[in-house]
């Protein structure tokens, strides 16, 4: 924050961190990062160790992702569900800021190319099984998102 803030430009440089500061004296988990699922295949999450990564169960209780530096976090994004006709679930997931240490994460997104039909594999697809989704490109898929909210259900639009 402070380094955002001399890059800003932005005088007293000490005045994003007293927000933060204040946020935390509020002694209450703040959103990092609202709910959502991420778009692409696949997602490799690494952070620093520290908690706040929660996943949501079938039954909406949001269950916390065990912090460990060396471990990374292997997400199924919703083009894989579409891929795996439903088989492998696109989980809904959000970052609860902790109050005590700031949470760093990288991320990797492996998405489709803009032009990639998303549709299940068929050698996935058993006797007569139908695909569960409208055919949609990677690019409908994201213009789709442009007009969405993050918690939104981006997939509910191209089911059948
Ligand atoms: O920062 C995190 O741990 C997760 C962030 C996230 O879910 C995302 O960027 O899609
Ligand atoms: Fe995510």
């Amino acid at each position: 924050m402070e380094a955002m803030a001399e890059g800003l430009g932005i005088a007293p440089v000490d005045a994003l961190s007293a927000m933060v500061t204040a946020l935390q004296g509020l002694g209450c988990s703040a959103t990092g990062f609202g709910e959502h699922t991420d778009p692409q295949l696949i997602s490799v999450l690494r952070s620093n160790g520290t908690s706040g990564l929660q996943i949501a169960l079938q039954n909406g209780q949001w269950v916390s992702v065990p912090s460990d530096r060396d471990a990374f976090f292997v997400n199924v994004g919703d083009s894989l569900q579409v891929l795996t006709n439903g088989r492998f679930k696109s989980v809904k997931h959000r970052v609860v800021a902790n109050s005590l240490k700031s949470r760093v994460s990288m991320i990797y997104f492996g998405g489709p190319a803009m032009t990639q039909r998303i549709a299940p594999l068929p050698q996935l697809l058993g006797a007569g099984e139908q695909s569960l989704y409208k055919d949609f490109t990677w690019g409908e898929y994201k213009k789709a998102a442009y007009n969405s909210r993050l918690g939104d259900n981006r997939l509910a639009q191209f089911h059948r």
